[in-house]
């Protein structure tokens, strides 16, 4: 199928660039909110991305904003052709259900929410605003197919969900005030949500996605300046609610920035429209198949043992075990990060060089899937060559990529690319190098099992 391109939606109404960006603060102010004196919302480049800072000294455990319970725009929809909306949004996109009430409430002449919704971004940089060609430049199909899944709903639920509940329920109960909506629109209420809504608790429940103004203008960083503290209070007593506090010691100019959590390159991309090299969090997910394997083992320059092909029953005892065959089975496993393999795809190459059941089973499939599983038990040229065939898996993951590293820092260094395509790029680069990396800690290890080998190979 051919990706449309969402057009990039243009509101007149948006008043991000035109205006002071006091008037947000000073909005939060007069709902009985605080903002602390030094806390500033401050334009941070040219396309008029907004962050806040300190313009004075902050003690850490300072209160630096605090908003009272209505301020935040969240769940439940009350009205009622809203709520049949939101009934036919897939739970995995829950953005777009409060997304819904985002676009009722900017389609309302008076709403309480205006002056927030008034300095939201025009644009968003998520890749369902690219175009088909900038989806095929991430040359990662797992995200390709997510991005093209999220297009097709937003497409689909646009020319048919929305029209017919509109017809169901007359014009006169229109959700969104007689305006048209249309996949545009969407993508950009589901993008502002997903990239600035916070996980909160409400009296005893789960927590619910909510918009929180002020506080969502808060950047992220893996090491944040200040931290989000929630309270428990009712809305009748206006006690703070939602208080963002200082972390540490604040110097002038320095950014307050939040941990957004412990997300992969994948959903900073695909929810908040940005990506951090060398992301800790960031994986390559693969499907485990043992074709594959069998390749990475060729592509290791391995021989491949018949258990690749057909492997014993009990070690098709203990593939089923780590649900990765069967009927129960889970198949995407991962390569980086700290462990550096999945810990299943790691325990499932052991199993299927060994040749002992009876040694494996006395491991057992917990110990399997360590790295400090006795290399003494499993044999120390079997776990070499389960690494060797680990690095043939990178090897191999990186063929989808047709362009190296280099040609991507070329490219990245030109000054006239477009900003998709320059985020498709880092992107794309990011995930090559975590792939590069792990080979280089795998054979980190192989170089120290070697060893190990030589020493103890009898003379
Ligand atoms: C919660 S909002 C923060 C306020 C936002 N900068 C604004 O102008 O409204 C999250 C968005 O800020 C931007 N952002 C936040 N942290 C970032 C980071 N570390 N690097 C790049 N962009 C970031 C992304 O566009 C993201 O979708």
């Amino acid at each position: 199928m051919q990706m449309a391109r969402l057009a990039l939606l243009r509101r007149s109404s948006s008043g991000r660039e035109g205006s002071s960006t006091e008037d947000l603060v000073q909005w939060v102010r007069q709902q009985g909110g605080q903002v602390l004196p030094a806390v500033h919302l401050q334009r941070q480049n040219a396309r008029g991305d907004l962050g806040l800072v300190a313009t004075e000294a902050v003690q850490s455990g300072e209160s630096l904003i605090a908003l009272p319970p209505h301020i935040p725009l969240s769940l439940p929809i009350d009205e009622p052709a809203l709520a049949a909306l939101a009934q036919r949004v897939p739970e995995k996109l829950w953005a777009m259900k409060l997304g819904l009430k985002l676009l009722a409430e900017r389609a309302k002449k008076h709403s309480f929410w205006w002056p927030y919704i008034h300095k939201l971004p025009e644009r968003f940089r998520m890749p369902v605003f690219f175009s088909g060609d900038e989806i095929q430049q991430l040359q990662y199909p797992p995200i390709i197919h997510q991005v093209k899944k999220r297009c097709e709903f937003l497409l689909q639920f646009a020319a048919e969900d929305i029209p017919n509940i509109i017809r169901d329920r007359g014009n006169d109960k229109h959700p969104f005030g007689g305006q048209q909506v249309d996949a545009s629109a969407l993508g950009w209420a589901m993008a502002a949500v997903s990239s600035r809504a916070f996980c909160v608790k409400q009296s005893g429940e789960s927590g619910c996605p909510s918009l929180l103004p002020l506080v969502d203008m808060c950047n992220h960083s893996f090491t944040p300046t200040a931290r989000l503290v929630q309270h428990h209070t009712s809305s009748a007593q206006l006690l703070p609610f939602l208080e963002v506090v200082a972390q540490q010691d604040l110097e002038r100019g320095d950014a307050l920035v939040l941990d957004y959590g412990p997300l992969s390159n994948d959903i900073l991309l695909l929810d908040y429209g940005f990506v951090i090299p060398n992301n800790p969090h960031d994986r390559v997910e693969l499907r485990f198949e043992l074709q594959l394997l069998e390749a990475a083992c060729f592509a290791a320059g391995l021989h491949a043992p018949s258990s690749f092909t057909e492997p014993a029953p009990w070690q098709h005892a203990l593939l089923v075990q780590l649900k990765l065959q069967g009927p129960d089975a889970s198949q995407m496993v991962t390569l980086g990060g700290k462990d550096q393999v999945d810990c299943r795809l790691l325990a499932a190459v052991r199993l299927l060089y060994a040749e002992d059941g009876s040694k494996i089973r006395s491991i057992g499939v917990e110990m399997l899937q360590s790295w400090d599983a006795p290399t003494a038990l499993l044999g120390l040229a079997n776990e070499c060559k389960v690494l060797r065939t680990l690095v043939g898996l990178c090897m191999l993951a990186t063929a989808p990529f047709p362009t190296s590293i280099s040609e991507d820092q070329d490219l990245l260094n030109q000054d006239e690319i477009s900003e998709n395509i320059r985020l498709a790029t880092e992107f794309r680069t990011n995930k090559k190098q975590l792939l590069i990396n792990t080979i280089s800690s795998l054979q980190l290890r192989l170089q120290s099992l070697t060893m190990q080998e030589l020493v103890s190979a009898p003379r």
